[in-house]
């Protein structure tokens, strides 16, 4: 909390505005939300800021200091979808109220920020994805190690680790997606732009000494050894200063935060950036979600679910056992049992975000009742799991605590159907507390006695237009005519004269005012008092609740993935300690769910005797598709998913490359082929021989000497040094012959078959892969596919004639092309617009990077041929 005296470099301002200064000292970084009546208000920057972002009026606020002073306003009522919106742009907000009623005091009104709220701190459900956690990170780099502290506040878990450098780091980072990231202010790191926050703490934070301190006190240990981080200072520091910047944030205890887990990356299997993107992990190359794995994945019925099915995504796990036990519950689900599960999980509410609002104290009245309802559906949901056989299954059942002593609580305090909030009452159920029973008894009967009290006293002074009355100054009152005041009895006080009647209050009415008026009053103190207490009683179960959310999630994720195996026809896979990748009959998950025509299957064979394949064939002929399915299989093996495939054996793995795509976006310009190297320069530094390696088309970005020569060379590495399990795809012919030199590597294509059809050549991509190199590119027909001018794919033959004419012996139909010396030209048929024609008709989007160089070199050709037109 924040003082408001304002330092003397604001004297010049209002006294408003030196509040204003002096409490946005504190938050120099971040927007501050000013209570004024019912708005609240962004000044000078803060609201040039928040005017662009929102979209709202940027006006101004009278002079301070000699100048105009910006001013931007939100409503209070609709604060929080501004607060979302702000928070998805990855801006800090601190929330500054109004601490007393106008007028209470001379001055501007009393204020102070009571909440802060940040990208990666927010707990609260209206600013949230439900189905996607919120990670914050705090990142610590040395020179030997960069310490990595990750939360995911609304879960209460906290998790650290260190790697060995940059790239170990941002592959993590990859992998959380945090949506703030914190560092020192003195740190040199650069990440990745996007919507991540990035939050610069004071350096000292990051200390390691410190940092020990800070959590030692936190957990309340004398050492850290028992969360298994004792002697990793980095790890230390980084936790350090994020538990410091959560407690900042938060204004409250975090007793949810109850453990600290070290994990180490080598027990995931690790997928960088660029591999996620490659894979279509969380959303599609046109980033829409649904085309994604994840879009795929998710049939949970429950946010926790969803949530925990991330982040098994995002961890998939090496240990195997884990795995088969996945395995095993999926196929014991997938007998039927997930359809009831389901069902009765798809009305429990966020059982484990409840439990964190529990221990940060903003549990609403509906937390509670929501908490009950599910709380009361657990024996439900039990007596399924106790009739299915399965390790992981009864591992569930155990952490579904009934917690029926919390359930009957929750029944007997909380109305069915509570209020919203507690501000106003009516949420603590009759029966629960006596003495509210009482004051709402008294105050529910208050009318009833004052009507009486009337009669009575109408009849006793014989006054007709006495009144018993209320206001808040002066309570209640018994009201009469001036004229009758001297039929008021004796015990009649006066207390209030005004200029036509009388007011008078009588021993009776003020001990009826003492006892009963209140009421209502000490009834909603009451009321909130108890709800304090039962929240503060429930957090002391914080564990409780914790462990049957994760056990709800986990069974829901499992449920799940039994019904996309049923759906999908999917099959368990077999992990086995022999090294390798056999697939057979495996699919594209995505492709085959999305695509109308039927998937073809295809099989993979990566082990010692082949561990790098060559993929040759035309382009639209599947190798893509073909690269991502295996890695995607890999994948859902190791989050312990059944996988699309007849059958799949697969041995221990540490990581997965992927160095495809990028390179089909023109529009990135010069910078393609600097990011195919540098994805290209990871996979050489790190790829092993448990790693699965997908390469696209390598080489393509640049010239086609330098492009083969590369190609080849990548090639050469990954076979010989990395003997990574490494999968292809090229159009240079050139590289096919290379594997006969190279034991362990062999030639595989995309079959296409081409006929004639009413004088036409058709094409038809069989999307199945065959041993061997392919013997042509089809690359004119392709052209033709996608719309390319007859007259233009005319003229290409005849210079691909023309080329192989003149190279007889390349095997390689592309290559050759670039490759021959330009024949001496025959002398053309006269097109002269041949050139306009084609450029005008060229439909620039559709073509893929290689027909566009393609057909540059035919333009090129058609150039060639036109200047020598007699
Ligand atoms: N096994 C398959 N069964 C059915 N359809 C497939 C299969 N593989 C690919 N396809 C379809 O073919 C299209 C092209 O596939 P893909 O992008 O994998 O080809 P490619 O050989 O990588 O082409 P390019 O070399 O142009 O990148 C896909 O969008 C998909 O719709």
């Amino acid at each position: 909390m924040h003082e408001t005296a304002p330092p003397a470099r604001h004297a010049h301002h209002t006294p408003m505005m030196r509040q204003y200064l002096a409490i946005k000292d504190g938050y120099p970084n971040m927007l501050m939300f000013y209570r004024m009546g019912d708005f609240y208000e962004l000044f000078f920057e803060d609201a040039e800021r928040a005017a662009d972002i929102l979209d709202i009026t940027l006006t101004a606020r009278g002079e301070s200091g000699g100048a105009r002073i910006p001013m931007a306003g939100v409503p209070y009522h609709s604060a929080e979808s501004y607060l979302a919106r702000l928070i998805a742009r990855g801006e800090s907000v601190a929330i500054c109220e109004q601490m007393e009623a106008p007028g209470a005091t001379k001055g501007p009104v009393k204020r102070q920020v009571v909440r802060v709220v940040t990208p990666g701190t927010v707990t609260d459900d209206a600013l949230m994805d439900a189905r996607r956690a919120n990670f914050i990170v705090a990142v610590a780099p040395a020179k030997r190690a960069i310490g990595i502290a990750t939360l995911e506040l609304a879960r209460g878990d906290l998790a650290v680790t260190e790697v060995v450098d940059e790239a170990a780091l941002h592959s993590e980072l990859a992998r959380l997606a945090p949506r703030e990231i914190l560092v020192a202010d003195d740190s040199s790191l650069v990440f990745e732009a996007g919507d991540t926050a990035r939050t610069e703490r004071p350096a000292w934070l990051f200390d390691a000494i410190s940092a020990r301190r800070k959590l030692t006190q936190f957990f309340g240990v004398a050492q850290l050894d028992g969360f298994g981080c004792g002697d990793m200072p980095r790890a230390i520091a980084a936790a350090g200063a994020l538990v410091d910047y959560v407690e900042a944030t938060q204004h409250a205890a975090l007793a949810h935060i109850a453990s600290m887990r070290t994990y180490a990356i080598t027990d995931t299997l690790i997928l960088d950036a660029a591999t996620r993107r490659n894979l279509e992990i969380e959303r599609s190359a046109t980033g829409d979600a649904r085309h994604s794995l994840v879009g795929l994945l998710d049939r949970c019925a429950t946010a926790m679910g969803a949530r925990a099915l991330r982040r098994w995504l995002a961890e998939p796990t090496r240990d195997f056992n884990t795995l088969r036990h996945r395995h095993q519950a999926i196929e014991t689900l997938a007998g039927g049992a997930y359809e009831s599960i389901a069902d009765k999980l798809r009305s429990m509410v966020d059982v484990e975000r409840i439990a964190t609002r529990i221990a940060l104290g903003s549990a609403r009245p509906r937390d509670l009742s929501g908490l009950a309802a599910a709380l009361a559906g657990l024996p439900g949901i039990k007596t399924e799991l106790a009739r299915l056989d399965a390790p992981l299954l009864a591992g569930i059942d155990t952490a579904l605590d009934p917690a029926s002593d919390l359930a009957g609580l929750l029944a007997r305090a909380i109305v069915a159907a509570p209020p919203v909030v507690v501000r106003d009452g009516g949420v603590i159920a009759t029966g629960y507390d006596d003495t509210l029973d009482e004051l709402r008894e008294l105050s529910a009967n208050a009318n009833g006695y004052l009507a009486d009290l009337e009669k009575r006293e109408r009849a006793r002074t014989g006054v007709e237009t006495l009144k018993v009355g209320y206001n808040r100054v002066h309570g209640y009152y018994i009201e009469m005519g001036r004229a009758h005041s001297e039929k008021a009895p004796l015990d009649y006080q006066r207390r209030q004269t005004l200029k036509a009647v009388e007011r008078y209050i009588t021993p009776e009415l003020k001990s009826f005012e003492d006892k009963v008026l209140s009421a209502r009053e000490r009834a909603l103190a009451r009321e909130k008092q108890l709800y304090a207490d039962l929240v503060a009683e429930l957090a002391t179960h914080l564990s409780r609740l914790q462990s049957i959310a994760d056990g709800l999630a986990r069974l829901d994720v499992l449920a799940g993935l039994a019904r996309c195996a049923v759906d999908y026809g999917w099959v368990a896979p077999e992990l086995t300690e022999t090294p390798g990748i056999r697939i057979t009959g495996g699919r594209h998950p995505v492709v085959e769910r999305f695509s109308d025509s039927p998937f073809v299957a295809n099989d993979t064979t990566l082990d010692d005797d082949t561990r790098l394949w060559l993929i040759t064939g035309p382009n639209m002929g599947g190798k893509s598709t073909y690269m991502r399915q295996t890695a995607l299989i890999v994948l859902m093996a190791h989050i312990g998913s059944f996988v699309p495939a007849q059958a799949a054996i697969i041995g221990p793995l540490d990581r997965v490359f992927t160095r495809i795509g990028a390179g089909d976006d023109l529009s990135a310009g010069q910078s393609t082929f600097m990011v195919e190297m540098s994805e290209t320069a990871q996979i050489l530094h790190h790829a092993t021989e448990r790693s699965l390696v997908l390469l696209d088309e390598i080489g393509r970005g640049t010239s086609t000497y330098d492009g083969l020569a590369l190609a080849r060379a990548v090639a050469e590495r990954l076979a010989e040094h990395n003997r990574a399990y490494t999968l292809f795809a090229t159009h240079y012919f050139e590289l096919t012959r290379l594997a006969a030199d190279w034991p362990a590597s062999n030639n595989a294509h995309f079959e296409v078959a081409d006929y004639a059809s009413g004088g036409e050549q058709k094409l038809v991509f069989l999307h199945a892969i065959r041993p061997g190199p392919a013997s042509r590119s089809f690359g004119l027909q392709v052209a033709e596919l996608a719309g390319v001018p007859k007259k233009v794919v005319r003229a290409a033959k005849k210079h691909l004639a023309e080329l192989e004419q003149a190279a007889p012996e390349t095997t390689s139909p592309q290559l050759g092309l670039f490759e021959a010396p330009s024949p001496a030209p025959e002398p053309a048929e006269p097109e002269p617009d041949v050139l306009r024609e084609r450029l005008s008709t060229l439909d620039c989007d559709a073509l893929s990077p290689r027909d566009a160089l393609s057909m540059l070199y035919e333009l090129k050709g058609l150039l060639v041929s036109h200047d020598t037109d007699p």
